[in-house]
């Protein structure tokens, strides 16, 4: 059995949904709420061709179990038997038309429980009426259709325990009703539910497996793309998702600016105050510039050491400048005591902007941030805690107060 073991690694991962739900365990097969509308997405888009295969190979056995019936079956059972391979054959082909039409909807699930709802109670129905005639005819085919729904048809547990349940009930009730021999239905029902128990342990695991490999990819991407002490974007992310957003503002003509935020004087603040106290802070600017870019496309970027960028979608240089003002007052209000700065007696940054609009088609990343960096070092050098601001490279210098 798949158990919940302690995932001692994940001591080591900073705080994220993935992360939590690993240690969390999820032996209900559920996880949070957010997390498991995103899973339920994921193993839709991954069970979708295996559904398709599955259900053209249940539509061809079907159809090859109704021809037997044609040829081997001679009684007055034969035709209502033929009437229920018939409706089950034709529920089957509009259900699967519309499974291939409609990938990615709400309709995914409802469609194949009813395809394996369709197929259990149809069988349960042929083989009570067969029984009828004759015993011996092979009650096999009710077990093969709960397992397709535990193995093949990309469902939940839940979900295939549910048709299972519903496909014995319902042949309990044709048997009883055509009359079968108490003993031997006995036997048979023995056998289909021990069937459906191996079924679902075997479906539990699988979807343990699932779930945990979801959790385990998004945990990795974000550990790919995220820095680990900041949970900010890293520089390689960063590089990655620019040129969509550049791509972005150029089709809907929006400029872009980016803010290159650096740490006054920080190793002097590791030397003073030692280097745990240095992650603190890089911690909390890390915590300031998430909340400027709460926007879909905007960016808070931790480029390596105490160096931001802060990618800002739609911003002007006067936009851009403003929110600049905004995260330097911000840090200078969080009052964290620097006493060996000799900018002032708190921890302050200063910022370079650099700013793209939509006639700037040619520039690259490494331009903007080489346009930002120069800035930087121009805010530096006139004092630091101050902003430097280029509207489309033209640079021009802002004062700012302690
Ligand atoms: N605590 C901590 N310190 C870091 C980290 N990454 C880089 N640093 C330190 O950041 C300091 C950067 O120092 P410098 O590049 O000389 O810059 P500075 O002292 O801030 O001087 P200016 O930028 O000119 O104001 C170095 O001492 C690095 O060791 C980190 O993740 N944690």
């Amino acid at each position: 059995m798949v158990g919940n073991r302690p995932q001692t690694w994940l001591d080591d991962v900073r705080a994220n949904p993935y992360a939590e739900q690993l240690a969390q365990g999820f032996t209900r097969l559920r996880f949070a709420a957010p997390l498991e509308e995103q899973y339920r997405a994921y193993q839709l888009e991954h069970s979708f061709d295996l559904k398709r295969i599955s259900l053209l190979a249940a539509i061809l056995i079907w159809m090859a179990q109704t021809l037997l019936d044609l040829r081997l079956v001679d009684s007055p059972e034969r035709d209502a038997m033929l009437v229920v391979r018939v409706a089950v054959s034709a529920l089957l082909l509009v259900c699967g038309g519309l499974i291939l039409c409609s990938r990615r909807t709400n309709l995914l699930v409802p469609l194949t429980l009813a395809c394996i709802l369709a197929l259990g109670i149809g069988s349960a129905a042929v083989v009570a009426l067969a029984h009828r005639i004759d015993p011996a005819y092979p009650e096999e085919g009710l077990l093969l259709v709960c397992m397709a729904g535990f193995f093949l048809a990309g469902l939940r547990l839940s979900e295939a325990l549910a048709c299972s349940v519903v496909v014995l009930v319902t042949y309990i009730g044709f048997e009883l009703l055509f009359g079968a021999a108490v003993v031997r239905l006995l036997y048979v029902l023995l056998y289909l539910l021990f069937g459906i128990l191996i079924g679902a342990v075997g479906c539990y695991q699988l979807e343990y497996k699932s779930r945990e490999h979801f959790l385990s990819r998004r945990l990795l991407k974000v550990m790919a793309d995220c820095d680990s002490l900041t949970g900010l974007h890293n520089r390689r992310s960063f590089r990655r998702q620019f040129d969509r957003v550049w791509r972005q503002g150029l089709r809907e003509g929006q400029p872009l600016a980016m803010l290159l935020c650096d740490v006054d004087h920080f190793k002097a603040y590791n030397d003073c105050y030692g280097h745990q106290a240095g992650d603190d802070v890089l911690q909390r600017i890390g915590r300031l510039l998430e909340e400027r870019a709460r926007r879909p496309l905007d960016m808070a970027v931790r480029m390596g050491g105490e160096e931001f960028a802060l990618l800002l979608y739609g911003s002007d240089a006067d936009d851009a400048r403003e929110a600049a003002e905004q995260v330097r007052g911000s840090l200078e209000r969080l009052g964290i005591e620097h006493a060996q700065s000799s900018t002032a007696p708190v921890v302050t940054m200063s910022i370079g902007v650099a700013c793209l609009n939509s006639n700037d088609t040619n520039v690259s990343l490494k331009e903007l941030y080489a346009r930002a960096d120069q800035l930087l070092y121009e805010a530096k050098n006139s004092g630091r805690n101050r902003i430097a601001v280029s509207a489309c490279g033209q640079p021009m210098l802002t004062e700012t107060t302690i």
